[in-house]
């Protein structure tokens, strides 16, 4: 094992070393956002029949081909039909259908005329009525053909595609009601730590509340994954043997914060070394070296540094990926823009720093990021204010205001492209 990894290489170490999850059929509402697991395929032609784009009068083309304002051609009305009415007579030589959008084309129409355009000459319009065209009108105007969307037995949404709200309507007309997906993984979230207590408490001398389960806990459900916030692990060898030992064997991946490093009461690394194969352990990233990961039982186990910021870091940009891999998703790299940095930065860590920053549009229609004052890793707080991570490149280069850098938008879907 390499001592220290760059993020890419620990990303591809921990999405490979990831397996999809079982597939499972879920109700059409429940798929949206989800991962299609199998070509989907329609049961009808949708639509499945041709039929009128407007409210006006079905006819052939070839009937008013003659019509001109000066010698306007008319046409009997010899029938009315609306939507889910099918007309089954025949339309002879001077004659046409009043048809409402939505309705079944007649078999002998092959062009629909709008209102607005049609003369009534004689009665209202309706059927028994005489109607004029002052214009001639294209073969298939205003028709919306059979199948057009879909073919019966056709692959409508492929394996892989991510269902979005308009695909729900999309699979309903092709009558796919259940659509198979990766099961979402249950992860498990357990914070290290004696100096810890649950935010249900006022903590006392010596003592914080336990917060990053809670974000972990988030970001393992925004990424699509259900989280179960496991108790309170203490500081000793044992306990967190035990209580990865334990999730390792009832979850799809778990997840620690704490421990990660190398002081006296880190332990993380030695237990996943110990109870399975330890894959990784620092990552040349700022915040958020201590990056451990390995395979306990076979199952993933990630274990992230204490300090909070670093925990999100190394969630977001190392696990999120993996738990969208296990539930198939093919984008996995968030968008990245390119911005000018507002103030100077020093650039004295050689690592590739993430700075919590504000990203906005300059006047000059350029994306600017003013990264937050505090970049503390102990702290949740700047990122909640801040809406993207701007990244210092590896190297000691300082990096002075107007300078262009990457920011990554982490609250932004991974399909976006910007
Ligand atoms: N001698 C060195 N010490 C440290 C180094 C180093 O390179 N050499 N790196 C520092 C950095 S950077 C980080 S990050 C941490 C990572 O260490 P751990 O993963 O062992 O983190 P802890 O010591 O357990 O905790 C760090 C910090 O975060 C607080 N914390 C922990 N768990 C939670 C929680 N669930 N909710 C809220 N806050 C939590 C904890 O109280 C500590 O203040 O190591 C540095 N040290
Ligand atoms: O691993 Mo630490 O995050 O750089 O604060």
């Amino acid at each position: 094992m390499k001592d220290m990894i760059s993020l890419e290489e620990a990303r591809a170490l921990v999405c490979g070393a990831v397996a999809p999850t079982d597939v499972e059929e879920v109700g059409l509402l429940d798929a949206v956002g989800r991962v299609a697991a199998s070509d989907l395929t329609s049961d009808i032609d949708v639509s499945p029949f041709a039929h009128s784009a407007m409210d006006g009068f079905a006819l052939r083309a070839a009937d008013i081909g003659t019509a001109t304002e000066e010698a306007p051609v008319a046409l009997r009305v010899i029938a009315e039909i609306g939507a889910g009415d099918v007309f089954a007579g025949v339309i002879g030589a001077g004659e046409c259908v009043r048809i409402m959008t939505g309705a079944c084309l007649p078999d002998d129409a092959d062009a629909v005329v709008k209102y607005e355009i049609v003369a009534v000459v004689e009665g209202d319009g309706r059927t028994g009525s005489t109607v004029s065209f002052a214009a001639p009108t294209k073969v298939g105007s205003n028709i919306r053909p059979a199948g057009e969307e879909a073919r019966a037995g056709e692959v409508i949404v492929a394996a892989g595609e991510v269902i979005s709200a308009a695909g729900v309507g999309f699979l309903a007309g092709c009558g796919v009601l259940e659509v198979p997906v990766c099961r979402r993984p249950r992860v498990a979230v357990i914070a290290t730590g004696s100096e810890l207590v649950p935010p249900t408490e006022v903590p006392g001398p010596g003592k914080i509340r336990n917060s990053n389960s809670y974000a972990m806990a988030a970001c393992a459900s925004r990424a699509g994954a259900v989280p179960h916030i496991l108790p309170i692990v203490e500081d000793t060898y044992e306990a967190l043997r035990a209580a990865v030992d334990a999730a390792s064997r009832e979850y799809d991946f778990v997840v620690t914060t704490g421990g990660a490093a190398n002081g006296d009461y880190d332990f993380i690394k030695p237990v996943v070394a110990d109870l399975g194969e330890l894959k990784m352990a620092t990552v040349n990233m700022r915040p958020g070296k201590a990056q451990t990961f390995g395979l306990v039982n076979g199952t993933p186990v990630f274990g992230l540094p204490g300090n909070p910021a670093a925990a999100y870091v190394g969630f977001e940009l190392i696990i999120r990926p993996a738990l969208r891999t296990m539930q198939g998703y093919g984008f996995l790299d968030h968008p990245v823009v390119r911005a000018r940095l507002t103030q100077n930065e020093k650039n004295r860590d050689p690592r590739r720093i993430f700075l919590r920053g504000t990203l906005t549009r300059a006047a000059d229609g350029v994306f600017e990021v003013t990264p937050a004052r505090n970049q503390s890793s102990g702290l949740f707080g700047p990122i909640q204010k801040t809406n993207c991570m701007a990244v210092l490149p590896d190297g000691t280069e300082p990096q002075p205001a107007g300078t262009m850098v990457d920011c990554i938008l982490l609250d932004v879907p991974e399909e976006v492209c910007l």
